[in-house]
């Protein structure tokens, strides 16, 4: 039997860059694990495309997804709803391989409850003003939901400590590969691969 992939889960507050690293994961070299495409309920924005940047769908459909426990875990954010399909990350870790997520607090904090054994990871911004200007600079939110998106910020940098790994989002690249030695790393933890060597233990 295949051994089960490991979840890896990447949050912290919106405009911190967990988008533009995660792209940046995915687009460099050597990656061995896969992307959940998450579903949400906001508007597409220009450039992104339906079953690549997320799925998008209506509130109903989202809802029944929610009560037919279809969704790993999902949060309402900003007056929409994002979430994390079920199936496809139980299948993919199944078959073995690394599933990674890319989410808000509130949702990271629910896959905690269910997959307690996930690598949490929380990328954090160098600065609170660093933060401001990255969300204005995208361009993407009007001043209401900028100011919505920086409360909900603090509160969420706080949340830090629920997590095992942070790392600071100063450059893309060095994030980049801090989040890449983690993963690396996490599959070499005894308590992980214990397991395989039980049996050979026993019978030495
Ligand atoms: N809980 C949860 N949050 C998600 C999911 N997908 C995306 N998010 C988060 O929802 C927040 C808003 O996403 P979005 O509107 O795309 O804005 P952006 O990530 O700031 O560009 C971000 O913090 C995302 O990381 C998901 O499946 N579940
Ligand atoms: N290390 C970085 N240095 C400077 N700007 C960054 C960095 N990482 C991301 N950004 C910029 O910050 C803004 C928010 O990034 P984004 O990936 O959308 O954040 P999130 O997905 O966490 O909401 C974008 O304009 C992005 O280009």
């Amino acid at each position: 039997m295949s051994e089960r992939g490991l979840l890896i889960v990447l949050s912290g507050p919106s405009g911190v860059g967990k988008g533009t690293v995660r792209k940046a994961i995915f687009d460099s070299e050597g990656n061995e694990f896969e992307y959940s495409i998450s579903m949400t309920t906001r508007q597409m924005r220009t450039g992104e495309k339906e079953g690549v940047d997320y799925f998008f769908r209506s509130r109903e459909e989202f809802e029944e997804l929610i009560q037919t426990g279809k969704m790993l875990e999902y949060a309402e954010y900003v007056g929409n709803y994002y979430g994390t399909p079920l199936d496809y990350v139980n299948q993919t870790l199944d078959s073995g391989k690394d599933v990674f997520l890319e989410i808000e607090v509130q949702g990271a904090m629910k896959v905690k409850e269910k997959v307690p054994d996930g690598v949490f990871i929380f990328l954090t911004p160098p600065d609170f003003d660093e933060l401001k200007s990255r969300i204005v600079n995208r361009g993407t939110d009007d001043m209401a939901v900028i100011d919505e998106r920086m409360k909900v910020a603090r509160e969420e940098v706080d949340m830090m400590r629920h997590y095992d790994y942070a790392v600071v989002n100063d450059k893309v690249d060095l994030a980049v590969d801090r989040i890449k030695k983690i993963i690396e790393s996490e599959h070499y933890r005894v308590d992980r691969v214990i397991h395989r060597y039980e049996k050979m233990l026993k019978e030495f």
